[in-house]
């Protein structure tokens, strides 16, 4: 058992730290054995220490139903030691897991080992986890383990915030579902759907009169376009995936539309929800809404990996102080002695009040300024909300060429991109909030298991110190400073 003065500590440490603040939550033994239900459990209770997995569930009204992970389900748990395919095998076809050891995944990441076995039970999840700890994966394992490609419905869905996590996301699910070496004939693969805004979606609706695709990777938006025009059904749907769940909540456009779907598109009854993000503000609240609200089922299940550190650990936090006029060149100087395999420079949106002034934009001043004064050998790509669809595509495709590359983006590439190459990154203007600041940090240090250093840097005015050190206390993290 743990002892109660760690669980004490550990207890505070959550309070104090908004982004974990569920205090009913339990400690989870950092040994799990796959093992039959009848057999180990006294094994595993006296095994349970302090270790910083935590996964919990509400239920209504009391919020007194707690469980965890030691508990058994869906007949087995899993052990530290387990690869993925131990854990997966006879649940998710082999050819995908062929696949995902071609990719070099065998052993599973914090959250994949926590919640595949309670995923694998059927049970609703808020996969609760830090940025870069393949979530996703393990969401798709699901899906994979539920499908049957001989039936021709969509039987799972996956919401998105962004066209670029949807093209990601699906890449990911095709890579899964291809079977290279399986006669086409024989059987029926898994086809994939996306369904984002700024396409046409013209070439999607025949596609879907004709034979609807098993797996939809959408935004909102267009999903919602063709279910009220009855040109989706869900009626088979058995799992819902919402990713980036807090954002997608948050988003004053996309709130309604996504109520609708939980509700009114789909019935909890007859579905698995799985809901995704790195950040859930005031979990307690959200797990207790998901259930009044009737978004998911009473014995949904918050699987909270690494709460104490809800940013990778190897990422090294840094600030530079200057004035706003030196930023520019503070930044050229930056880039030039850090020589970064790939970085993503975060500027923010341009507000009303400096379009109505006339200023330029901040991110084609910080690309004008790469362009002409970068000495690097770096691709400079531009990402942000307003240039065309077509354009984000472009830049987007073009970063996972392979290549080395400077992105300046707006907050549009801060949920759930995936550039495992990214080595830096620089908020050439402070993030807006701490969980902002979580995410553009994420897009660094996404090798779950590699050791390399990731750097985060941002450029300040002394003013602003005081905002970043806010972040620090909420995030619980250190920033030091530089100086050039
Ligand atoms: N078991 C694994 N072993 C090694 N790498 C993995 C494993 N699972 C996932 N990855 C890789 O980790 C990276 C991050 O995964 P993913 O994009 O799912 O993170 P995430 O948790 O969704 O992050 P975010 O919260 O930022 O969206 C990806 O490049 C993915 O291929």
């Amino acid at each position: 058992m743990a002892s109660s003065s760690t669980e004490m500590l550990l207890q505070a440490l959550l309070w104090k730290f908004p982004f974990s603040c569920n205090i009913r939550t339990r400690i989870i033994p950092p040994t799990l054995l796959l093992t039959s239900p009848s057999i180990g459990s006294n094994q595993r209770s006296s095994k349970r220490t302090l270790n910083n997995s935590i996964c919990s569930s509400i239920a209504p009204i009391t919020s007194s139903s707690t469980i965890s992970t030691n508990e058994e389900v869906g007949g087995f748990v899993a052990d530290q030691h387990l690869t993925l395919r131990n854990i997966c095998e006879g649940r998710v076809p082999d050819h995908v897991l062929r696949r995902i050891e071609e990719l070099g995944f065998l052993m599973p990441t914090e959250i994949q080992r926590q919640a595949l076995p309670i995923l694998f039970s059927g049970q609703d999840c808020i996969l609760h986890a830090q940025t870069g700890s393949g979530k996703t994966l393990a969401y798709l394992l699901q899906i994979f383990s539920v499908i049957d490609t001989q039936r021709s419905s969509v039987q799972a869905l996956i919401v998105v915030p962004t066209r670029e996590l949807g093209m990601q996301v699906a890449k990911v699910a095709r890579i899964l579902a291809a079977k290279p070496d399986q006669p086409v004939a024989e059987d029926k693969s898994c086809t994939i759907m996306t369904l984002l805004d700024g396409g046409t979606l013209r070439r999607q609706k025949s596609w879907l009169k004709a034979e609807p695709p098993t797996i939809i990777v959408a935004t909102i938006g267009s999903l919602c376009q063709m279910l009220e025009k009855h040109i989706i059904k869900l009626d088979s749907m058995c799992v819902l995936v919402i990713d980036e769940v807090d954002f997608m909540f948050n988003s004053s456009q996309q709130v309604s539309s996504l109520r609708k779907l939980l509700i009114s598109y789909s019935s909890i009854n007859t579905r698995q929800t799985v809901f995704a993000s790195a950040s859930i503000p005031q979990h307690r609240r959200f797990l207790y809404d998901c259930i009044q609200q009737k978004w998911t089922k009473a014995n949904v299940v918050h699987i909270h990996a690494n709460p104490i550190h809800p940013m990778p650990p190897r990422l090294h936090h840094r600030f530079l102080i200057c004035s706003r006029k030196e930023r520019h060149s503070a930044l050229l100087a930056m880039l030039q002695s850090d020589a970064p395999q790939s970085a993503i420079i975060f500027v923010n949106e341009q507000s009303e009040k400096s379009k109505k002034a006339g200023n330029d934009p901040a991110t084609n001043i910080v690309m004008d300024a790469l362009k002409n004064s970068h000495k690097g050998e770096h691709e400079i790509l531009l990402l942000e909300e307003k240039i065309n669809f077509n354009s984000r595509a472009a830049s987007f495709s073009e970063l996972r060429q392979g290549g080395a590359y400077i992105l300046v983006a707006t907050d549009i590439a801060g949920r759930g991109v995936d550039l495992p190459d990214t080595t830096h990154i620089y908020n050439f203007d402070l993030p807006k909030d701490a969980v902002h600041y979580l995410h553009r940090a994420g897009r660094t240090g996404r090798k779950p298991f590699s050791e390399s250093k990731c750097v985060v840097t941002s450029i300040l005015t002394s003013e602003e110190r005081f905002v970043l050190q806010r972040y620090e206390n909420e995030l619980m993290f250190h920033c030091h400073e530089m100086f050039l």
